[in-house]
């Protein structure tokens, strides 16, 4: 494993592009590595490698070629877990405070208008610090088993980290699984979430929105139910969307990404609200990222249809895209952490704002630590 991560390090020394990253409750961490520092850019999502893009579809999505894949074997129980608590987290400052009560309390009077029905409305939170980028990476395998760990760099963008929750597609050749992730609680020891009204209706507006948009462009769209999932210290509300796409990979994504998981319903609306009031750029929290048409061996032992074959192994073509969340965007001495939370007509301000508080643990933990 040092070997693994030394090689990132020259990497990085060498200032060329890489990014490595764990899928949820794996123990496999691979690295893609580019050998210059071209910036390569996605056209159709034909292209096979690491696929960074950004909130606003209208900017270009950023491709690591697959030609270089690392891959070690990691387990967390042999790092000291994260101890350290949320609540020793201060990220209360006044100002940042009153100006994302405005911001809400702005979103939920567009609401009431009824110009839209959910907005996400987000914020950064800046701290300094002194950790190498590997070691906060290693801190976020050891402590979110459960998400999907990554660490991006390339000289000519950044360097961004994170430990989402949210799947935003998989797809294995033709079939594709989606997720609707929205509504949070603090997670408490020893105690299941009660979700509230304004929580369901949050989390549906969103996996309504995805059987809408996936309606005409997948056969077998199947929605399971609604249950509770952990990340770290919070709870969410997630339904799992299955189907066969007869669409092309650009078509699902175009439709699907931004979900009002991310940025709110109607799409167009509530994008309009959060790019004229939001004062930042999101740049790419709430984009998406992870591997994009990667060819899997898979193994297939022989069966009385095809006996005379014995066993083969057939190629499938597998994406595994995550939405980018809990994530923070690493500079010199500075880290940037993004979070935002979704807003409806039911929003209370003071606990939106609490919210992005709870969110901001996820990372302000391990680089606070
Ligand atoms: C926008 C974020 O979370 C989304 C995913 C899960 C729950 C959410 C919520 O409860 O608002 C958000 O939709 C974020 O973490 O910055």
């Amino acid at each position: 494993m040092n070997q693994f991560f030394d090689q990132l390090q020259e990497q990085l020394n060498a200032q060329k592009p890489f990014v490595v990253y764990r899928k949820p409750n794996e123990d496999v961490v691979a690295a893609v590595l580019q050998e210059d520092a071209v910036l390569h850019y996605v056209k159709d999502y034909q292209e096979s490698g690491f696929v960074f893009a950004p909130f606003d579809s209208n900017s270009a999505s950023i491709l690591i070629p697959n030609k270089t894949i690392i891959t070690t074997n990691y387990s967390a129980e042999e790092q000291t877990k994260s101890t350290a608590d949320a609540s020793t987290v201060n990220t209360s400052i006044q100002t940042e405070k009153e100006a994302h009560i405005a911001l809400v309390k702005n979103g939920v009077s567009a609401i009431s208008k009824g110009l839209l029905t959910k907005v996400v409305l987000s914020r950064s939170i800046e701290k300094i610090t002194q950790k190498e980028p590997l070691a906060l990476f290693k801190e976020l395998l050891a402590t979110y088993k459960t998400a999907f760990c990554y660490l991006w760099y390339h000289p000519k963008v950044g360097m961004w980290l994170g430990a989402t929750p949210e799947v935003l597609l998989k797809t294995t050749n033709q079939r594709i699984e989606t997720s609707s992730l929205a509504g949070t609680q603090v997670y408490k020891e020893g105690e299941e979430p009660v979700w509230g009204e304004k929580e369901y209706n949050e989390q549906d507006v969103v996996t309504q929105f995805i059987k809408n948009e996936l309606a005409d462009k997948v056969v077998n769209l199947k929605a399971g139910s609604v249950a509770s999932v952990r990340a770290g210290k919070l709870w969410h509300l997630r339904t799992k969307i299955t189907g066969v796409m007869h669409n092309n990979l650009k078509e699902i994504l175009t439709a699907l990404h931004p979900t009002p998981a991310t940025c709110g319903f109607p799409k167009l609306a509530a994008k309009e609200f959060i790019l004229a009031h939001e004062n930042y750029n999101r740049s790419f929290y709430t984009g998406f990222l992870g591997e994009l048409n990667f060819s899997k061996e898979q193994f297939r032992a022989k069966t009385k249809r095809n006996i005379e074959n014995r066993a083969y192994t057939a190629i499938t073509k597998v994406s595994n895209l995550y939405v980018n969340l809990r994530c923070a965007e690493l500079t010199q001495d500075v880290v940037k952490v993004y979070v935002g939370g979704g807003i409806t007509i039911g929003s209370n301000p003071e606990k939106e704002w609490e919210e992005t508080v709870a969110k901001s643990g996820t990372m302000l933990r391990i680089i606070l630590k």
